[in-house]
């Protein structure tokens, strides 16, 4: 078993996508391609059943059920919620008992406090950050704990500002890290400052807030994407909002018992990319996806840049979200490079920028990501793992602290190209490969299931060649 540099992540025997490239799309692509649901989303819509206001029944439709998301399941069975259906519907109601999970081993602690439930999230960060918000704003006390990988990512970031406000959580790992205990309530009202952007962080400080009706002024660096905000303000919540600062005045109404999921633009990216890379004729839709313009900087950007990508069909859904098509034309002729210099405009597709990255290597100049250095945290160290698959096919790219510059015009090559077991870093590996010549292997890139089950044939409605296969 070898290892991955940043996290010590284990590389698991997890199936590689083997990508016939073609420097032309063979035949029509799709008219439509349909993509999962939004995982922000989905992460957001389970725990507000988890709220003091929620009704004992909520529907879900359109949920992504991607590993990430699934992680929260168990986790909420852990905690006394059922949850069953499939994408079409989950159903989350109060369960007669909880479903205990596990304890994994660990190194250092591993000494858990009887009695109270242990909730494993895996590896979603969201889900682990998120519902330690909502534990500190509904006092129940439990451990949130993650996989190894997950255990090495910041939980700091929430449990700071989340202690300024009266909770009290214990670290039963290392200092800042995963697995946590919440074992007391947010109670003083007032105001925190959150160092880094993370939507995340903001969000889990705000259901802790809005759980315990407790009024919170959070100052913020950068107005990362704003689900949460909007979710809470559809049932009845009042923000007053200005550029880095959010003020909840500690009222609401009941969380409603029906959501309806958006698609994801973070994962409607990759086939828009391909269409992209291929320079095809006619255009393909994604239709339904969530045009929250904090999500849209990919589109944004590459649009900026001269491609061809348009929004129809805009509607509002009942939780505040823009709802529409994407639509996107031709390819990346007279797109000369990217700029990313602004700290919005980076989050704002922060989990596109291993694809943007490897679109970047496709165009004649040199592009810069920057304002990026919480990519530094992710599953894995995405500046370095992009820099290192952009690599792997003959480009180059040179990471800075901060951000990536990638260098354009260079020929790229087919070969072995490894995933990282990074599902970002994986399905931007096999979305470029589907545009260079030859066969490429992308190692462990059925961990694409993360956030993007149905990846491959997605990718094959849009023309490509992409099969799973065992590791050799
Ligand atoms: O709020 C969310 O659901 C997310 C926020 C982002 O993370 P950070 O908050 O760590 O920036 C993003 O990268 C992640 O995929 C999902
Ligand atoms: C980084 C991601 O998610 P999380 O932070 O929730 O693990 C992602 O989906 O790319």
């Amino acid at each position: 078993m070898s290892v991955n540099s940043r996290f010590g992540r284990p590389v698991t025997d997890s199936a590689d996508l083997v990508v016939h490239g073609r420097d032309a799309m063979p035949g029509a692509a799709a008219r439509e391609v349909v993509v999962p649901g939004d995982k922000s989303v989905s992460h957001r819509a389970l725990l507000a059943a988890l709220l003091p206001t929620a009704p004992p029944v909520v529907t879900i439709a359109g949920a992504n059920l991607g590993g990430a998301v699934r992680a929260l399941l168990p986790a909420m069975r852990a905690l006394g919620w059922s949850v069953e259906g499939d994408r079409t519907a989950l159903v989350v109601r109060r369960a007669d008992r909880p479903v205990a999970q596990t304890p994994r081993p660990h190194p250092t602690g591993g000494r858990w406090p009887d009695g109270v439930p242990y909730v494993q999230t895996e590896g979603s960060s969201a889900a682990a950050r998120l519902l330690i918000g909502v534990l500190a704003g509904t006092g129940v006390d439990a451990v949130v704990d993650g996989d190894d990988v997950l255990r090495h990512r910041p939980m700091d970031w929430v449990v700071e500002p989340l202690v300024a406000l009266g909770a009290v959580i214990d670290h039963l790992g290392e200092p800042g890290r995963l697995p946590v205990r919440v074992r007391g309530k947010v109670w003083r009202s007032g105001s925190v400052e959150l160092l880094v952007g993370s939507a995340q962080a903001r969000s889990a400080v705000l259901l802790a807030a809005v759980a315990a009706r407790l009024p919170v002024v959070i100052k913020h660096p950068v107005r990362s994407r704003d689900h949460t905000e909007r979710m809470v303000a559809a049932f009845g919540a009042r923000l007053t909002e200005s550029a880095h600062e959010l003020r909840y005045d500690g009222g609401g109404d009941e969380v409603p018992g029906f959501f309806d999921v958006p698609a994801d633009p973070s994962l409607a990216a990759y086939p828009v990319a391909a269409r992209l890379l291929w320079s095809c004729e006619g255009e393909t839709t994604v239709p339904g996806v969530c045009l929250n313009p904090t999500r849209l900087g990919f589109f944004e950007v590459l649009r900026e840049a001269g491609a061809d990508i348009r929004y129809t069909d805009e509607r509002t859904g009942a939780t505040g979200e823009r709802v529409g098509s994407i639509v996107v034309r031709g390819g990346l002729n007279g797109v000369e490079s990217v700029r990313v210099v602004d700290a919005a405009v980076l989050h704002s597709l922060i989990d596109e920028v291993p694809l943007l990255a490897a679109v970047a290597a496709r165009l004649p100049g040199r592009s810069w990501i920057g304002c990026a250095e919480e990519l530094r945290f992710k599953e894995t160290d995405r500046l370095d793992t992009t820099a290192r698959m952009v690599t792997a096919f003959g480009g180059r790219v040179e990471p800075a602290a901060d951000g990536l510059t990638v260098v354009g015009g260079l020929p790229l090559r087919a070969g072995t190209v490894p995933g990282f077991e990074d599902h970002r870093v994986a399905m931007a590996a096999a979305t470029l490969a589907m545009a260079v010549p030859g066969t490429t292997r992308v190692t462990g890139g059925a961990c694409h299931r993360t956030s993007f089950p149905g990846f491959v044939e997605v990718q094959r409605h849009v023309g490509a060649s992409v099969t799973e296969e065992a590791r050799c």
